[in-house]
């Protein structure tokens, strides 16, 4: 008898496992706010005679707080008011207690760098020191930029720690960059992008896209208690700001268990949609659109022209940049880097061809890295993540490629997208029209 009791405790218990398990685990789908994972990487040793001499580096910020109050605040609106009406479910009192922590937390620090991600940022700056130490010897210059918004000031500082030990600090050498940026911040320099950013054809892909699935408004049931609370519209506005909430939690390092009110499958959904919206907003967008990459064009002619430069100025052991995930997913698609660049018009299949957390998790970063011999041949070697990846041309020897193929193909792409000359770079950049 005994026997037949443990088992039907024991198949009880394995049902209510399976039951919970479908509630997401923590910190899956987190999109653009997936946490930068630290790199073992056995890198692919030089050939023979050639060693490292200068770095060619774009990056994300570090982990942040949420880059706004809006989307906290409007949800404790609707909570508070709901609470009020007594019109919130046991859950939803509850999820209004978990808001208010997680706003407890971020108030004061909104678009700042939380202490994950300045370790983050050191992180990366302390390995390139230690992973080439031939580039950052003696008294060689690193020139080192970020955009004018202070999580990228602070991610720069992070990064330099290493060197600033290491190296005189009359070599290493920073910049702010002013808020009319051509080279990190050309989204919003660039008219015709502000534009479709603002009224584009991909907010009406987008919405059919989201619309493929009601999901959201299993959430709202379960949180207020009558389903005309909300309406449709705002449940998905609702929904979709909280599970931005839900994704930052892991950021700032403050758990407060959001993760409770989505299961794994409405988080997939909300996944699939904030990836959708970064790809034909910001990435590679459908077949055609090609504004959202190209803008990115003044940025790719400094990667260039830098690069020639160090090579002539032996002086100069790296430029460093500190910009936004706007700034890194255009680049990495006009880089056409296999994973960052293919476009499509199957929405379906945007999320099996390109995703958020691989091509701009937190701390994103994007890093040429270049050789020479003693007869003052060039190669250099593109990582991704400090990973170790392949540019989109041909090579015996990757993932090292001459450099004058890898100048050549870029000069290509420039000169493809017929550039409107005018007297200033911003100029340039303000008016570009893709072709
Ligand atoms: O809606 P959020 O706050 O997530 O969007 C942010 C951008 O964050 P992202 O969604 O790209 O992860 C933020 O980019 P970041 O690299 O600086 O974090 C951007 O600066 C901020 O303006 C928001 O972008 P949006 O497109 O203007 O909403």
């Amino acid at each position: 008898m005994g026997g037949e009791i443990m088992k039907i405790i024991k198949c009880l218990f394995l049902f209510l496992l399976m039951y919970l398990s479908n509630f997401a685990q923590d910190n899956n789908f987190l999109g653009s706010q997936t946490l930068y994972v630290k790199v073992d990487e056995n890198y692919t040793k030089a050939p023979e005679g050639f060693t490292p001499f200068y770095i060619n580096h774009l990056g994300r910020h570090g982990a942040r707080y949420l880059s706004s109050s809006k989307s906290i605040d409007k949800i404790l609106n609707e909570l508070i008011e709901a609470s009020e009406r007594k019109e919130l479910t046991p859950l939803g009192e509850e999820l209004l207690k978990d808001v208010l922590q997680l706003k407890n937390s971020e108030e004061g620090k909104y678009g700042l760098l939380s202490q994950i991600g300045k370790d983050m940022e050191f992180g990366i700056g302390k390995r390139m020191y230690k992973n080439y130490p031939q580039v950052f010897k003696e008294n060689r210059e690193i020139l080192a930029e970020a955009t004018y918004v202070k999580r990228t000031q602070e991610s720069m500082n992070e990064f330099l720690k290493t060197f600033k030990e290491n190296i005189s600090e009359d070599n290493v050498k920073t910049k702010i960059n002013e808020k009319v940026d051509p080279i990190l911040r050309f989204f919003d320099l660039n008219l015709e992008y502000i534009e479709f950013k603002e009224n584009g054809d991909w907010k009406t892909m987008l919405n059919s896209f989201q619309n493929r699935s009601k999901i959201y408004l299993e959430i709202t049931n379960r949180i207020f208690k009558s389903k005309d609370m909300l309406s449709a519209k705002n449940s998905l506005k609702f929904t979709t700001d909280l599970y931005g909430l839900y994704t930052n939690q892991y950021d700032i390092g403050e758990n407060v268990g959001l993760s409770k009110y989505f299961t794994q499958e409405e988080l997939k959904y909300f996944w699939a949609n904030k990836n959708l919206s970064m790809y034909l907003e910001k990435g590679p967008s459908s077949v055609g659109q090609n504004l959202p990459m190209d803008i990115s064009f003044a940025l790719l002619e400094d990667f260039l022209s830098t690069s020639e430069n160090a090579i002539k100025n032996e002086n100069i052991a790296a430029n460093l940049r500190f910009a936004h995930a706007e700034t890194v997913i255009p680049f990495a698609s006009l880089l056409k880097i296999d994973f960052a660049s293919k476009q499509t018009n199957d929405l379906n299949n945007v999320e099996n061809i390109w995703k958020d957390y691989e091509v701009s998790p937190m701390g994103v970063n994007i890093q040429w890295i270049f050789y020479k011999n003693e007869k003052n041949d060039i190669l250099v070697k593109m990582l991704y993540n400090e990973k170790e990846i392949n540019f989109p041309i041909e090579s015996n020897m990757k993932p090292y490629y001459k450099w004058d193929d890898v100048r050549k193909y870029y000069e290509k792409v420039i000169n493809d997208l017929k550039i409107k000359k005018y007297d200033t770079i911003i100029d340039e950049v303000k008016y570009f029209k893709a072709s």
